[in-house]
């Protein structure tokens, strides 16, 4: 108890010292003094104020060293960059610099050859692309690594090294690229996708593929090609193509381009493509489809013109605006480009001694004509032939307008042996010292063809007296033969007189073996072309020359070819024009890296590339396609090659194309995915009609086989369907194409007539103008048309030796010679002819062996009584 009250003291006693102290704290210190209280606080409040002033002053200064540290920052990142792109230019400079001085090089060298600084810019860019060629050629994978070239290797070698000499100074090797791989992309296509388009193609453009049609029309294949028949619908089936690519797989348009051959097949397809896509509600200007269809020169000017906006070319001189829309196949020399021509071989022949002296001699052997083994004449018939030949060259007077001595016989002596012995020329001219004789062709000879001179017929009196000149006279003769002849002196005459009587022989020149013949520098002109297209240059020429099997004559022509050729380029260069051989070379898959330096709008307009009429396709557009294809799956673009063909329909190796690249076209078109589409219904003809046509085919070996199906089945009167009528006289031929157009023909069936001569052409279009629904055309231009009715005049046959162009075709590296080529070309072009015809063909010819008409004929007894050959098919079918 005593405890507790002592601890509740001692609680009382700390209860009231805490009391206590705790006023004492209360009061103290202001308690004492209030005034002094208010002032420290307000002292108190007024510091407190200014600190947060100057904490928000702080603030404020923070955030602004922030602001300029971040813009600091940035500027350090700035000047990094613009530190890298310094590094860049640096980089972009030196290469450039390089550059310049090895233009430098190439301009000293090429202004001592005169060449202009347009084709120094050309030759300039073909220079790189030559280097990086050289690198690229050796690394290249291509995948025809089993696979010939379209030319030797000799041939590209050569060309390398003539591109060597003509433009730069021996290139050093790049260092090898590798080279990225190639990019196959096909198509996407779901079965319901297919379902789709089969249902809405037919219902909206009313047409209806067949299977193999359909094949072709929805190949999922980057790489397909279409090995058709004739009639087979190719163009039809090549603008579905089109109109899937675009509406069902949202490819643009401006990323398809379509290849036809001629202008008229390009019109044609252009207006096809426009009624397909308005089908389906989309209208396709005139502008943007031909855009999307051209020929392969269209394509090719206009990438050139991207690069050289004032691109001239010879093709097109003094023809402003072409677009090239002709292409190889309707080329002829103009007024303009022969006078070119003309001028530079003037030029050429007065300054350059060699083309002086080979001309001379081509000129020579002109004048003599053909070694044709005259036999030697006894003196008695030599002086009976004299004794004649005065009225002989007087019954001649008058045929041919002579220049000269006022068209009056002179005399001259044979050589010094038979001096004694007296002929007579129909003119003189003394300025060229030639003797003029008129030696009139028998068709210009008309009824004097019969006229008796001493008892012996006037034309056979003018071949004796030829071969009489050719073999015993030394003076200069000019044999007159027909007009031209006597044109081409009637030029050398005037070019005499205004050239200050400087004597320039023009003359006619045609290679061995060659039928047709033209003056001198055409001739030049159209080997040239030839060779280029074969994937050569003329320079190549050079390791044929002086070949055995050329004639001495030929061998003379193509060294002044040579010569001429290299002329041309380079006066071609100086007056600032182009071929389009140049632009083909330029975009070649040997010089790849020029793709790079078109635009990506050009390059994209050629990712899906559709060709028809493949067969046809030259050596030289090979490459440049070839080198396109590479380059866009190259650089990753989604890309595609479409190309449809029917070799047996091949007729242009004449102007250097070639079936070859159909016919073999999984090796020099390889790729990773190829899908081959078969297309063997006809729609055209009846079955008698293919079956014919094949028939003329059964020997050619170089062929992919087939066989057409007719669609319309058989002919309602198969004896009457090909009906061969013996016949090579031009009246003849007229009054049965007449009797033809009575029987069969009312304004409702057309009629397609072919010829093969020029002058049957003449007589035949004289005749029969304005004849409703008739059409007169070559077999070569009815290539790709129809006719209820076709009447073809003339039989089709090869049976010439070119050595020349044999010569090129085993340098360009051909399997075949040009003669084995040109003999199956020409019945193919028979086969082309026939299938044409819808219900019925007729042929007005007569049967020579290893012509096509002759193919047709197996027996007798299809001769009926008016001596109508009703030919069947044995072979094919
Ligand atoms: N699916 C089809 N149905 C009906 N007719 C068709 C079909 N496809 C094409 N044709 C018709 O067949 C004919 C031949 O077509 P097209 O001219 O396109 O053939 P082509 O293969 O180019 O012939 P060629 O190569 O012989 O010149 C034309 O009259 C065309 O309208």
């Amino acid at each position: 108890m005593k405890k507790t009250v002592y601890y509740v003291f001692i609680l009382l006693l700390i209860v009231s010292f805490i009391s206590t102290a705790e006023i004492t704290f209360a009061f103290w210190p202001f308690g004492n003094n209030e005034g002094e209280l208010q002032k420290s606080r307000e002292q108190l409040e007024k510091d407190l104020e200014l600190a947060e002033k100057q904490r928000l002053k702080a603030e404020a200064q923070l955030q602004e060293q922030q602001q300029a540290f971040k813009q600091l920052q940035e500027q350090v990142q700035q000047q990094k960059e613009l530190e890298r792109q310094l590094e860049t230019l640096k980089q972009q400079l030196q290469t450039e610099m390089q550059q310049n001085e090895e233009y430098q090089q190439q301009i000293e060298q090429l202004q001592q050859r005169r060449f202009s600084p347009m084709w120094l810019s050309l030759s300039g860019l073909l220079f790189i692309a030559y280097r990086v060629g050289v690198a690229r050629g050796t690394s290249r994978k291509r995948q025809t690594a089993n696979t010939p070239p379209s030319t030797t290797p000799s041939t590209e070698s050569s060309r390398q090294k003539a591109q060597t000499e003509e433009f730069v100074t021996p290139p050093q090797p790049a260092p090898e690229e590798p080279s990225p791989p190639p990019v196959l992309r096909g198509f996407s296509l779901s079965p319901e996708l297919i379902q789709k388009i089969k249902r809405e193609i037919p219902q909206r453009t009313g047409k209806t593929p067949t299977d193999s049609q359909w094949n072709m029309i929805l190949s999922t294949s980057p790489n397909t090609y279409v090995v058709a028949g004739a009639g087979s619908g190719k163009s039809t089936s090549l603008i579905l193509r089109v109109l899937v690519l675009n509406h069902y797989l949202h490819i643009p348009l401006q990323q398809v381009t379509v290849f036809s051959f001629t202008r008229e097949s390009t019109r044609e397809f252009r207006s096809k493509l426009r009624e397909v896509f308005q089908a389906y509600g989309k209208q396709v200007s005139e502008r943007e489809a031909t855009q999307i269809v051209r020929t392969f020169h269209s394509k090719i000017l206009e990438l050139a013109r991207g690069k050289f906006p004032q691109a001239t070319l010879f093709e097109f001189l003094a023809q402003k605006n072409d677009l090239g829309e002709g292409g190889i196949f309707e080329s002829s020399l103009n007024d303009s480009q022969e006078q070119y021509l003309k001028e530079l071989y003037k030029e050429l022949f007065h300054s350059h001694t060699e083309f002086h002296d080979l001309i001379l001699s081509l000129y020579h052997e002109y004048l003599q004509g053909q070694d044709l083994g005259i036999k030697s004449y006894s003196e008695g018939v030599l002086s009976l032939a004299a004794a004649r030949d005065l009225a002989v060259t007087q019954a001649v007077d008058g045929v041919f307008d002579l220049p000269g001595s006022d068209n009056r016989p002179t005399p001259f002596p044979l050589s010094k042996l038979y001096q004694h012995i007296t002929f007579y020329a129909n003119a003189y001219l003394p300025e060229l010292d030639q003797y003029i004789v008129s030696i009139p062709q028998a068709a210009l000879l008309g009824e004097r063809k019969e006229m008796q001179i001493h008892n012996f017929p006037l034309g056979s009196g003018l071949s004796v007296k030829k071969n009489i000149l050719l073999k015993y006279s030394d003076a200069h003769i000019r044999f007159i033969h027909h007009e031209r002849d006597l044109n081409l002196l009637r030029e050398e005459i005037t070019w005499f007189q205004q050239d200050g009587h400087k004597f320039t022989p023009v003359f006619d020149y045609s290679i061995e073996g060659e039928i047709t013949s033209a003056v001198v520098w055409e001739t030049f002109y159209a080997v040239a072309m030839f060779a280029e297209s074969m994937g050569l240059e003329v320079q190549d020429l050079h390791k044929i020359a002086g070949h055995d099997q050329l004639s001495a004559t030929d061998t003379a022509f193509i060294k002044a070819l040579m010569i001429f050729w290299k002329a041309f380029d380079a006066k071609l260069a100086s007056d600032r024009m182009f071929r389009f051989h140049h632009l083909f070379t330029f975009l070649s898959e040997k010089h790849a890296e020029n793709f790079t330096r078109l635009s990506r709008s050009m390059l994209d307009s050629m990712a899906h590339i559709l060709i028809d009429e493949f067969q046809d396709i030259s050596p030289e557009v090979v490459s440049w396609i070839r080198g396109t294809v590479d380059f866009s799956r190259s650089r990753q673009h989604p890309t595609s090659l479409l190309c449809v063909g029917d070799d047996w329909q091949s007729i242009y190796g004449w102007k250097g194309s070639s079936p070859r690249y159909f016919i073999e076209y999984e090796k020099e078109f390889p790729a990773e995915q190829t899908r081959r589409v078969d297309m063997m219904e006809n729609f055209r003809s009846y079955q008698e009609i293919i079956d014919q046509a094949e028939d003329i085919l059964t020997d050619v070996k170089y062929k992919i086989p087939k066989h057409g199906k007719a669609i319309r089945g058989r002919a309602p009167d198969p004896q009457n369907t090909v009906q061969i009528i013996r016949t090579d006289d031009e009246n003849e031929i007229s009054v049965t194409i007449r009797q033809i157009l009575r029987d069969v023909h009312d304004a409702a069936t057309s009629v397609l007539i072919m010829a093969r001569a020029n002058w049957v052409l003449k007589r035949l279009r004289a005749e029969f103008r304005g004849a409703r629904n008739v059409k007169i055309l070559t077999y070569h231009q009815s290539k790709g048309l129809e006719a209820d009715i076709c009447i073809l005049v003339g039989d089709c046959l090869y049976n010439s030796t070119i050595p020349l162009k044999n010569l090129i075709y085993e340098l360009a590296g051909c399997s075949q010679t040009y003669d084995e080529a040109q003999t199956e070309e020409a019945l193919r072009l028979a086969y082309v002819a026939v299938t044409r015809a819808c219900n019925r063909c007729y042929w007005l010819a007569v049967p020579k062996a290893g012509g096509a008409v002759f193919r047709l004929i197996h027996e007798e007894e299809d001769q009926d009584t008016k001596g109508v050959f009703h030919v069947k098919a044995v072979k094919a079918g």
